[in-house]
């Protein structure tokens, strides 16, 4: 196996530590918080992470929800995973939001609150044709495929086009 790049990274924050995997191997590096933080059912907040990388051209960063924290306190992202473009050389930041209908979240400065997943990514072009090759799928979406419980009322909600 090619020995992956090493990414550049900068601690805004000197005092936390550098973002690292918890094992040897793990997909993710945790992401800490630079500030105390309390979070109320429902409510969203962006958070400072204290670093800041220079991915290499042709991976982006996907910023993570932590599944033990999911679990435990409903903390999750709200756009997640959240993308870090190679060019971005600003400080990560994480949009949380508390999903736990009745608890308030308190988190305290250096909490590992988020993963980074850094993949390839492949910077394609766009050309534009008048029509598609068919596939077995064609338009099918959102559950075409069957295999979810019936429901008296579809729960999907369309835009107007
Ligand atoms: O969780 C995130 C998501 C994004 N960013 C930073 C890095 C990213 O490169 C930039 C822009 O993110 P995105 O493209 O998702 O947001 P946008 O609303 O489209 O902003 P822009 O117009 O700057 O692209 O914001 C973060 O720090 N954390
Ligand atoms: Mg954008």
């Amino acid at each position: 196996m090619s020995v992956p790049p090493q990414v550049r990274v900068t601690r805004l924050d000197p005092e936390l530590p550098l973002p690292q995997r918890a094992h040897e191997g793990d997909a993710g590096v945790d992401l800490h918080i630079t500030a105390d933080a309390s979070i109320a059912p429902g409510e969203r907040m962006v958070v400072g992470t204290g670093i800041a990388v220079a991915l290499p051209l042709g991976t982006v960063g996907l910023v993570h929800p932590r599944s033990g924290l999911a679990a435990r306190s409903g903390l999750s992202i709200v756009n997640s995973p959240g993308t870090i473009d190679a060019g971005y050389r600003g400080e990560i930041k994480v949009c949380l939001i508390n999903l736990d209908p009745r608890e308030t979240i308190d988190l305290v400065r250096g909490d590992r609150i988020a993963q980074l997943v850094v993949q390839k990514v492949e910077l394609v072009t766009f050309l534009e044709v008048d029509s598609l090759d068919d596939t077995t799928r064609g338009s099918g979406g959102y559950g075409s495929s069957g295999g979810h419980a019936s429901l008296a009322h579809s729960p999907i909600r369309e835009g107007k086009n």
